[in-house]
């Protein structure tokens, strides 16, 4: 059975705090998400203090959703003090790492509240295209595509950056073999990491491993204003950025902070997934990025034993709603064991040879010559 947002309010307006109410009557519930039995929420205290006084609780709230049918749980804990005189919000503790401090490299301070931006998105130095890889449902494999087209724009010999700001659950960092920590000397630049030929940057790189974290609108924009700005990218011929699934603050942040290119929606054959894409499209043209295409993954499957190709999920869909939209389609990718083994490895598919990585060769290829990528 999985778990409905007003059933897990109900859960959480079970649990009592140790000052009296419970998480729901006091309001401390922020940015819930339930999708495909994940829960996410965050757990806003007034002060560091009274968060530290939660923790028992976040983990009570933890144990009660799972006890209901809930496949994992991502709660963090954070505090916000008066905007005045607090520092930017801390996060206390994250579910997967009971009693860890969010930690960064020295002195650098991650996810406080942005810094006013005069005169709209901004070009950013050195950078020649920024795309961004949405997709209008978790799970589709935006940042499998994200991670794969990198390395094979890099293999052919493009300067690409990948940027994983996906904050909510940055992947990038274990699908392109990073665990090492990006260091900054001055706590304010950030140097970017190196994998398979790509500079990569990842909230996963600042977070301790398996380390949920979901931050409110200011404070995630803050940290995706530093992720933008204050990462020394050097000079890139594209910058691919792996947004979170749907439409919401990220990619609302992204598009008036940094000048976009355009945006690549990824879905996967199967109705439900485009008609979510749709409204993925929609809000990149309220937000006025070009939507430079589509593309299909999972598209079809070869069976590795017999060779028979079957379309499990479907096929063609993306490609007949790109041609109904007037857009262009990409390219298809296909469902292939080897691509989450790849992934899981830190070794992108795309990296090696075979019938996936010559896929997202052709891909590539089809950016370069389109001046896109
Ligand atoms: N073409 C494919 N063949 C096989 N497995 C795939 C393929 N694409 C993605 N996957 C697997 O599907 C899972 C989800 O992929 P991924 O994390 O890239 O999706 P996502 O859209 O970025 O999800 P989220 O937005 O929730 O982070 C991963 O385990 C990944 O390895």
């Amino acid at each position: 059975m999985s778990l409905t947002r007003d059933q897990v309010t109900e859960i959480l307006a079970t649990l009592a705090l140790p000052d009296g109410g419970t998480l729901i009557s006091r309001d401390l519930i922020r940015a819930l998400s339930v999708e495909a039995g994940v829960v996410r929420f965050v757990i806003e205290a007034g002060s560091p203090d009274e968060a530290r006084g939660l923790v028992a609780v976040q983990a009570r709230a933890e144990a009660a959703l799972k006890q209901a049918g809930a496949a994992s749980v991502q709660a963090v804990l954070t505090a916000h003090g008066p905007a005045a005189k607090a520092p930017p919000p801390e996060v206390i503790r994250s579910s997967a790492a009971p009693g860890a401090a969010a930690s960064a490299p020295p002195s650098l301070k991650i996810g406080g509240h942005p810094t006013p931006q005069p005169g709209g998105p901004e070009k950013l130095s050195g950078i020649d295209r920024i795309i961004a890889i949405g997709s209008g449902k978790g799970g589709v494999g935006k940042s499998t595509v994200s991670s794969n087209l990198a390395v094979a724009l890099a293999k052919q010999g493009r300067r690409v950056g990948l940027l994983d700001a996906d904050i909510y659950g940055p992947s990038q960092a274990r699908m392109m073999g990073l665990s090492e920590r990006p260091r900054s000397v001055d706590g304010k630049i950030i140097e970017p990491l190196k994998a398979h030929g790509v500079t990569v940057m990842s909230m996963g790189l600042l977070m301790k491993e398996r380390e949920a974290v979901v931050w409110r609108g200011p404070m995630l924009m803050g940290a995706l204003q530093q992720l933008l700005t204050q990462v020394q990218w050097g000079e890139l011929d594209v910058l691919l950025i792996d947004l979170p699934p749907g439409t919401g603050d990220v990619q609302l942040s992204l598009a008036q902070r940094a000048q976009l290119t355009g945006a690549i929606l990824v879905s996967t054959p199967q109705d439900v997934a485009l008609l979510d894409a749709l409204k993925a499209l929609d809000m990149f043209n309220k937000l006025k990025t070009p939507v430079l295409g589509l593309i299909e993954n999972m598209s079809s499957y070869h069976c590795p034993n017999c060779g028979h190709e079957a379309h499990i999920f479907g096929h063609g869909g993306v490609e007949a709603e790109a041609k109904a939209l007037d857009l262009p389609f990409l390219g298809a990718l296909p469902l292939a064991l080897e691509v989450r083994v790849a992934g899981d490895e830190g070794r992108p598919i795309a990296l090696g040879e075979g019938p996936v990585a010559a896929a997202y060769a052709r891909l590539a290829d089809r950016l370069i010559k389109g001046g896109i990528a």
